[in-house]
């Protein structure tokens, strides 16, 4: 047993310039943890609540009363606790939504202990939670147009991204989406896009195409353009909640209304017409008779739950029971907790549902998510594109296991347990 010395938290900046929680947590025998959290933009309304200050300072999105609870009443109730305890520890000061003290101040106390914990073993953040024996990296799904909230809705749909299925390594997979990315900016500056326009949030590509049709087919052309047919296949994240409105989806670059159904209508002949492998947040987060619906008319597609099941255990299981979905996208600061992130994946994977790990639109250069995909198995990684370092820090992390440590990739949708 290692015992919590000191916590210490920090503002630091995230990758939109704004601020975000940061926070050592030294243990007895010196080992320390140090983790920044990350922020979303398409944020859904049943996620663990961020706390912001409000005022003046970085336009309201101060996080420094979440700072003084990182150094208050989390640091008290975590201290001289064994770090292992850290995660049962916590709640005792707020239980989830956390609202109180901030679910960005309860998640930087526990990434910071889970990798002091990881250093005080020795080892990678990987490694302490996944054990002896290769570590299992997983399928990229790699962002390359980006609309949304991501891209001043550029198009409605927030992600077209790629699944590079066929690789034989995570490297290989890198490599071929990034040749996607070229390709397909390529294809958008011949297309007479504006290159100083074009790198969103996520380092995916902003463009302002006349539908959301339209970047499917471009990024198709874009496969097509680096020789890579039939090896890398589509992703999608409507992230369907930012458009509806008013009880219909609003395609407002097409001037479309629709109901779920002719939504439904729309991602089916998507799905029909292109290499699509994974649709995320096809309809609104409260949606579930849409939800129903787009499982039961796309049972081979997989149907990814984010702002639907926000790694959210209850959620999930509503949906399991519902039979909605068959895919959990994992986002731990919608949970707060990294061991709450890690019971749902347990309980996705015993549901017979894949794993996702995911950043945040609003990242840094800080990589724990990887390591989390690792140990935890999850199978798929979504980082964003292969531009913007708080993007690649992410990648890079899992090369750098690749090319040092015992590993086996995740084969194309391989079904990980
Ligand atoms: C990463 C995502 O976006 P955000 O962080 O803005 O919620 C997402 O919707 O999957
Ligand atoms: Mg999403």
């Amino acid at each position: 047993m290692t015992r919590v010395r000191e916590v210490r938290g920090w503002e630091a900046l995230d990758s939109r310039g704004r601020p975000t929680v940061a926070c050592r947590v030294l243990l007895d025998g010196g080992a320390v943890g140090l983790a920044t959290v990350p922020s979303g933009a398409s944020a859904g309304s049943h996620e663990a609540v961020e706390l912001r200050d409000g005022g003046a300072r970085y336009g309201g999105r101060g996080v420094r009363t979440a700072v003084s609870h990182v150094e208050g009443v989390l640091a008290a109730a975590v201290a001289g606790v064994d770090v292992a305890a850290v995660d049962d520890a916590l709640p005792s000061v707020a239980s989830p939504p956390y609202a109180s003290v901030g679910a960005n101040a309860v998640l930087a106390v526990s990434v910071a202990a889970a990798r002091a914990a990881a250093a005080d073993a020795g080892v990678s953040l990987a490694r302490h939670l996944t054990g002896a024996g290769p570590l299992l990296l997983p399928m990229p799904m790699v962002n390359v147009v980006s609309g949304g909230a991501h891209a001043g809705s550029a198009i409605d749909i927030q992600d077209v991204l790629v699944v590079p299925h066929a690789a034989g390594s995570f490297a290989e997979a890198i490599e071929w989406a990034s040749a996607v990315r070229a390709a397909t900016a390529r294809l958008a500056l011949d297309g007479g896009h504006d290159a100083a326009a074009l790198v969103a949030d996520e380092g995916g590509l902003g463009l302002r195409l006349p539908t959301n049709r339209a970047a499917l087919e471009l990024v198709v052309d874009g496969i097509e353009a680096a020789g890579l047919t039939g090896r890398v296949g589509l992703a999608l994240d409507l992230a369907a909640t930012e458009f509806f409105a008013d009880g219909a989806y609003q395609l407002r670059r097409e001037g479309r209304h629709l109901t779920a159904a002719e939504l439904v209508d729309e991602v089916a002949s998507w799905c029909v017409d292109y290499p699509v492998l994974s649709v995320e947040d096809p309809l609104a987060e409260d949606d579930w008779a849409g939800w129903a619906a787009v499982t039961a008319r796309l049972p081979g597609v997989q149907l990814v739950g984010d702002d639907l099941f926000v790694t959210d255990l209850s959620r999930l299981s509503r949906g399991v029971s519902a039979g909605v979905a068959n895919a959990v996208l994992v986002k731990p600061n919608q949970n707060g907790l990294v061991s709450g992130a890690a019971a749902v994946v347990a309980a996705a994977r015993s549901a017979g549902y894949r794993t996702i790990v995911s950043a945040r639109s609003g990242e840094t250069e800080d990589a724990w998510v990887a390591d989390l995909a690792v140990g935890w198995r999850a199978g798929q990684i979504k980082v964003g594109s292969t531009h913007r370092s708080e993007r690649t820090a992410k990648w890079n992390r899992l090369l750098e296991f690749e090319a040092l440590e015992d590993t086996t990739f995740a084969g194309p949708w391989e079904d990980v347990t």
